[in-house]
């Protein structure tokens, strides 16, 4: 039995036993034994209970990790925003595990990730931290929510023990060539000039990691430590939006100071305060954009949009239709801001915008 199992059984049969003057040592032993396994689940992971609670199945059109110390109010966002119930309680570390929700939101399957919560430490393993973060690894997006009636330093922990393992949030990957060759010694080249680095240093890092032969072309003007990143290649660039929850409990002049922050959004889950815009930057931010088809002579099909990602072209549309569209394809009418004229004949190339409307012409 695992250590989940063997706290859902001590949890039943807690609830199970009636509370009186000769069921008190056997409630108190419980509870003890509840302690101790709970506490077993924050120890690193031995290599038989890896992962345990934490391999769900990616579904829908994105993935959202919600990341945050204890008690900020993770499962409450997500028993919120999901038909799915996850615990919350004013206690610390209630959540034990990956509990995966569904946000249907313009016709989208977001799905939302209640994680435990971890602390300072989380990527050396402390706490569930190492599972925690394995788990936002794998997300289209990070929502980093942090009490604000606390200080603020959290979010610079958290984004600490976020960077220390290779996750970049909001940052964009550094353009950087890198390949690394047979034979032939460094080659160094730039498009641009370089105020940060130069080519020594680039030949020591490399040194660094026993790479003596290898093509490098800086495309912007980076530093080392985005050099060190793209050498890594294991490095993940995620948005991330940070969320203030529990504004019910702050004064309105600190919800606003907070709130033009950027990449920021404040909330009260318990008040169910700004939800909606929450949920309108979650869609920015997953950079997730509808598009509506139409037939000839026929209007718009509005109930069923194609759920796709900013930068998308007419030819993504086309095999998000069907598979052998594209192949078909002679031209399309696009209605929407991403033509000068509504229709507008456009090829497979044209990008599209959120909302637009398309009718593919075949053939
Ligand atoms: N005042 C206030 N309290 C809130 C709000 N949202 C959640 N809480 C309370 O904060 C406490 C913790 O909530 P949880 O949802 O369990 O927090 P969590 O982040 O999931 O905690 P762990 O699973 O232990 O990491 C509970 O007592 C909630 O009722 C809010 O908007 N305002
Ligand atoms: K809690
Ligand atoms: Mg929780």
């Amino acid at each position: 039995m695992g250590i989940l199992e063997k706290i859902s059984e001590i949890e039943k049969e807690i609830a199970r036993t009636q509370k009186n003057k000769a069921t008190e040592y056997h409630l108190g032993l419980l509870k003890a034994k509840l302690a101790k396994y709970r506490s077993q689940l924050l120890e690193p992971p031995k290599k038989s209970e890896k992962g345990e609670g934490f391999d769900v199945l990616k579904s829908g059109d994105a993935r959202v990790a919600l990341i945050g110390f204890p008690s900020v109010g993770k499962s409450t966002l997500l028993s919120t925003l999901t038909a799915t119930e996850s615990e919350a309680a004013s206690y610390e570390f209630t959540t034990l595990t990956c509990i995966p929700g569904v946000i249907d939101y313009k016709g989208a399957n977001i799905q939302l990730l209640d994680l435990p919560g971890i602390i300072e430490g989380a990527s050396q393993g402390k706490g569930r931290g190492r599972q925690v973060i394995a788990v936002a690894r794998t997300a289209d997006l990070v929502l980093m929510m942090l009490d604000a009636t606390k200080q603020d330093v959290q979010r610079g922990l958290l984004e600490k023990e976020l960077e220390s393992v290779g996750i970049r949030l909001n940052k964009k990957k550094p353009n950087i060539y890198f390949k690394v060759k047979k034979g032939g010694g460094l080659s160094f080249n730039s498009t641009c000039p370089l105020t940060r680095i130069d080519e020594k240093l680039v030949q020591m890092i490399l040194h660094e990691y026993k790479i003596f032969n290898a093509e490098v072309l800086f495309r912007e003007d980076c530093n080392a430590d985005e050099l060190i990143d793209v050498i890594s290649a294991n490095r993940v660039y995620l948005p991330c939006l940070y969320v203030y929850n529990k504004i019910d409990q702050i004064s309105i002049e600190e919800v606003d100071r907070i709130a033009r922050q950027p990449n920021s959004v404040v909330v009260s889950c318990n008040m169910k305060l700004n939800l909606d815009y929450l949920l309108e930057q979650l869609w920015e931010y997953l950079s997730l954009i509808r598009v509506y088809t139409k037939k000839p002579g026929d209007p718009p099909d509005f109930d069923d949009g194609l759920i796709l990602r900013r930068g998308v072209t007419v030819e993504h549309v086309c095999h998000a239709i069907h598979r052998t569209l594209a192949a078909a394809f002679k031209y399309a009418l696009v209605w929407g801001t991403s033509t000068k004229y509504s229709p507008q004949r456009v090829g497979v190339h044209h990008i599209m915008h959120d909302e637009d409307v398309i009718q593919v012409v075949k053939k």
